[in-house]
This record gives structure tokens, C-alpha cells and sequence, in this order.
């Protein structure tokens, strides 16, 4: 990596990514009266949700489950708002906690100076000339906070005969609605939450969807009998034990979505309940909304796992032929701190803390994550004020101490102390 053309002191918290975790944190610091900084490798805020994500995507958890610390939707919103409300909450709720993230800034290395007893955050971002080469801004700070999330990159297999395919394959981010499939035959690979709603929405425009279901998946309902399954759920888990509450979903779900799945090519998870495999594996069971009686209709084909990709479509595990003029890749996300967070154990190969929920929020150091407990934005907003209080004791503390043994306190002084180097050009 190139020499950084500028170095800034940070008086408070790095936070790396301004998705709803890192947006969070930075609300509840500054309630504390914490400083801190925001970086962001995107030029918005949550861009998962604003350039990731398609058209007709909502809140698929009722709104009280998804508010962020310290505000929460306005009243006027439906019970699963839509992703475009979701952006407005956020915009308000940044605007509200005076966050204002530095964009463009991609977090290439992070790493402890044990020697000086800081973070070095290395941050590249494309020349404000508009050229290909990249400026690196070194933030030293005390604490590092990962805010990256869950879904930082995709997830692209490599299939035997990729190459081959020869029409328009498209992951599942970059689709924004099924206008463009019109008419056209659609293998979507992946039966999770995107996979689902991706072949309901390309029904919903004239296209022909199959599913690929390589492996056993957890449906259920999105409601029964008008009451959030997400609702029930939590409410069951007051008085009994997380495996009963997963029993007694799936009996529900038989109950309301029909005991023929496994004949629709659906089958559940031998062991393990929705709610475990979320928890452990991060597996998200399907919350339904429609795509399960496309799939009874057959207007969703439920096709075997894909064996290699040919000209003019698939030929699958099961040695059938499925034919395709577009493939769209539903097959998930993956987090990337390994990829730039140096020199710390605290994150596992797979870029998640090692310590379980609820332990995983805090590491050594001053190194902290929010996001990251597979519990959706309830467990965000649960991190960050962990995080926020946690770091605002320490903050308070050693602010205090400067402040009795020197005359100038840090504590008014803008977030960003010094610009030691003008950029090189
Ligand atoms: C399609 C979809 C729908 C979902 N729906 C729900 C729902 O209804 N309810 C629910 O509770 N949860 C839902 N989730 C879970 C989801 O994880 C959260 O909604 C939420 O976005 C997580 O927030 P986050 O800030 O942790 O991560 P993100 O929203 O992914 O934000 C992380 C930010 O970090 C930035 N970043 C990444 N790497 C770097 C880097 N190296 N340098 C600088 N910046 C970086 C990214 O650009 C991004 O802006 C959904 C997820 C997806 C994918
Ligand atoms: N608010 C909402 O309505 C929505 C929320 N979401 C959330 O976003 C997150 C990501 O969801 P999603 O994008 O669906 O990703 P998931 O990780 O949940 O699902 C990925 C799917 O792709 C499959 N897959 C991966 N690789 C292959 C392969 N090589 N061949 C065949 N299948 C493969 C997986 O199968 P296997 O299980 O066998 O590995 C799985 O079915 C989830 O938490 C989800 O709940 C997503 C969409 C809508
Ligand atoms: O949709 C997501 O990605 C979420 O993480 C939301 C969520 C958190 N816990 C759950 C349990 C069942 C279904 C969805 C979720």
C-alpha cells in the first residue's frame, strides 16, 4: 500500500461503515458527548439498502423490531415499512445525531500500534481529479469500532461451466425489478429471503422463475392470523427455552403454510430450528409473503442444485436440463473484515467476533463491533449501545484525566485534531 498522503487524529472512535450499525453507534456516542468519525467506502449512507437492494423490498420484521437507539419511526409508517422509508428514517435519524460520515473512504487496513497504543486505519479513496489512482488517509485514534456488517460482499460461487452460460447473470444486488424479464426464462440460485422474493417479483412481471434449492430451508409464515410469526416468536422466548419456541414454530408454520413443503421440493432441516440456525449459522429462515403459492401454482419452478452451466441454461445435480436465458445469483453475503482488519484475533476466519452473543461486541485493545450478532437491526441497535456507553466511560475517564493535568482539554476540539500532511499530488 502506498505511503498515506494525509494523517488525522481522531478524538474519539473510528467507526468503520455507515450502514445502520455504524449510523447507531454514532448517535448513541454523541448522545454521551463523544466525538467520533465515520467511515464510509460508499458515497451515502446505508448503501446496502440504497444501492443493493431491490425496488420492492421492505422491513420484513415489524417496524418496533428494527428501530435504531434513541428514535423511533414515525407513527405514519406501516407495519413493515418499505426500504424507502427505511432511507428517510435513516437520513433523519443521522441529520437528528449530527452524523455526517466521511464518504468515499474505504477502509483497506486497520491494526493496534502496540508501541504508541493506537489504531491505524488506512483508508483509500479515488482522486477527487476523477483519475484511477487512489489517496490514503491514515486515522490514528484510540478505539476502532467494526461496523461493516453481515452483508458487506457477495457471494459469487464459482460454477463448472460459468463461462459458458450466455445470458446476463446477475447477483441478486444489483437486481432491481423483474421489468427486464419479461418473458424470459430466470434460473435464481438461492432460496433464501432474496431468492423468495426475487422469483415472486419476476412472476409479478411476466417472467418464468425456477428456485435452485441445493439444500433443506426453513420457511414460515410472515403472519399468521394478522400477528407477526417475528412477534410470537419473541414473545414465546420470555417464558420458554429458545429449541421449544423453534418446535412450536414449525408445528405453526405446518399449520398455517401446509404439510406438503417436502413435496414442493422444500424440505426442513433435519436438526436444527429456524431460530438456532439463525442464531448459530446466521441461516435467516424464509419469512414467506407469497412466493410459497407461486411455488404450489407452479409459476416458481423448484429446481435441484446446479451441477455445471451450459449454453443455454443448467443441467442440475439430478442430471435434468433446466433451460435459462438469465441467471440471477441470490446466494447471499459475506462480511469482509478479515480482508482489512490486521493483527487481532478477536474476528473468526469469517469475519465475525469468535465470543458468541451476547460477548462479541466488545475486544481487546479499544477494538469494538456492532452488527455482527446475526440478530438483524434489533441486535444492531442492542451493540450499539453497548459499544457507545462502554467507549463514553473510557472517553470521560481519560478526558478527565487530561484535563487535571494540563490546562487544555480535548473536549471542544473538533473530531478531526490535525492534518499533519497535505495530500500528495
Ligand atoms: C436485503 C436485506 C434485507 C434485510 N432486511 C432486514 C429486516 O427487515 N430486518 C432486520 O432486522 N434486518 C434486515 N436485514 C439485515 C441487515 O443486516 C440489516 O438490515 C442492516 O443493514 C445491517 O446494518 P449494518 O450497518 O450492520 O450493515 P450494512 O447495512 O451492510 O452497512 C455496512 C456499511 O459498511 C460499509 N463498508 C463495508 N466495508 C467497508 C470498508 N472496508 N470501508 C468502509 N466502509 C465499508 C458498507 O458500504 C455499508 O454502508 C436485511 C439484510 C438484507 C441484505
Ligand atoms: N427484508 C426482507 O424482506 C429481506 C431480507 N433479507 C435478508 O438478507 C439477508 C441475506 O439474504 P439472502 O440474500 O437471501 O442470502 P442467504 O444467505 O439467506 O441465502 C443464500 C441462499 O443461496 C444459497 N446458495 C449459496 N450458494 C449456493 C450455490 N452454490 N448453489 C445453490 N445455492 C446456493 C443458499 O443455500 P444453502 O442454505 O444451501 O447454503 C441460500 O439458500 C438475510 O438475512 C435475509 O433475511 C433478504 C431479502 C429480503
Ligand atoms: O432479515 C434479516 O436478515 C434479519 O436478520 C432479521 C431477523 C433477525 N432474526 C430473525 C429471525 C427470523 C427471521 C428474520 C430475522
Amino acid at each position: 500500500m502506498a505511503a498515506p498522503a494525509r494523517t488525522m487524529w481522531v478524538n474519539g472512535p473510528i467507526i468503520v461503515g455507515a450502514g445502520p450499525a455504524g449510523l447507531s453507534v454514532a448517535a448513541c456516542l454523541h448522545t454521551h458527548g463523544v466525538p467520533s468519525v465515520v467511515l464510509e467506502r460508499d458515497d451515502c449512507i446505508a448503501s446496502l439498502w440504497q444501492r443493493r437492494t431491490y425496488d420492492r423490498l421492505r422491513l420484513h420484521l415489524p417496524k418496533r423490531f428494527c428501530e435504531l437507539p434513541g428514535m423511533p419511526f414515525p407513527a405514519s409508517y406501516p407495519e413493515y415499512p418499505t426500504k424507502h422509508q427505511f432511507v428517510s428514517y435513516l437520513e433523519a435519524y443521522a441529520a437528528a445525531f449530527h452524523v455526517r460520515p466521511r464518504f468515499r473512504q474505504s477502509v483497506a487496513s486497520a491494526r493496534f500500534d502496540h508501541a504508541a497504543g493506537l489504531w491505524r486505519v488506512q483508508a483509500s479513496s479515488s482522486s477527487d481529479t476523477g483519475g484511477d489512482e487512489a489517496i490514503y488517509t491514515e486515522y490514528i485514534g484510540r478505539w476502532l469500532v467494526v461496523a461493516t456488517g453481515e452483508n458487506a460482499e457477495r457471494v459469487l460461487p464459482e460454477f463448472a461451466g460459468a463461462g459458458s452460460f450466455k445470458g446476463p447473470v446477475t447477483h441478486v444486488s444489483e437486481y432491481k425489478s423483474g421489468e427486464p424479464y419479461r418473458g424470459s426464462r430466470v434460473l435464481v440460485v438461492g432460496c433464501g429471503n432474496s431468492g423468495m422474493e426475487v422469483c415472486l417479483d419476476l412472476c409479478d412481471h411476466g417472467a418464468r422463475p425456477a428456485m435452485v434449492v441445493r439444500d433443506a430451508v426453513h420457511v414460515l409464515p410472515r403472519e399468521m392470523l394478522g400477528v407477526a410469526t417475528f412477534s410470537v416468536a419473541a414473545f414465546l422466548l420470555r417464558f420458554l427455552p429458545l429449541r421449544l419456541v423453534d418446535r412450536l414454530l414449525v408445528l405453526l408454520a405446518g399449520l398455517f403454510l401446509g404439510n406438503d413443503l417436502p413435496r414442493l421440493g422444500l424440505r426442513r432441516p433435519d436438526s436444527g430450528g429456524p431460530l438456532e440456525l439463525k442464531n448459530s449459522r446466521g441461516r435467516t429462515p424464509v419469512l414467506d409473503i407469497g412466493a410459497l403459492a407461486k411455488i404450489r401454482a407452479g409459476e416458481i419452478a423448484v429446481v435441484p442444485g446446479v451441477k455445471r452451466f451450459m449454453a443455454g441454461g443448467a443441467e442440475m445435480v439430478d442430471g435434468s436440463f433446466v433451460a435459462a436465458d438469465a441467471v440471477v445469483l441470490a446466494t447471499g453475503y459475506h462480511s469482509n473484515v478479515p480482508q482489512w482488519l490486521k493483527g487481532s484475533d478477536f474476528f473468526s476466519g469469517e469475519g465475525y467476533p469468535k465470543a458468541g452473543f451476547p460477548e462479541g461486541w466488545k475486544g481487546e485493545s479499544g477494538l469494538y463491533s456492532v452488527g455482527f450478532t446475526r440478530r438483524g437491526l434489533a441486535g444492531v441497535a442492542l451493540d450499539a449501545v453497548r459499544v457507545a456507553g462502554d467507549i463514553a466511560v473510557a472517553y470521560n475517564q481519560s478526558n478527565r484525566k487530561s484535563a487535571s493535568s494540563s490546562s487544555s482539554s480535548c473536549t471542544s476540539c473538533p473530531v478531526l485534531l490535525q492534518q499533519q500532511q497535505e495530500p500528495v499530488p
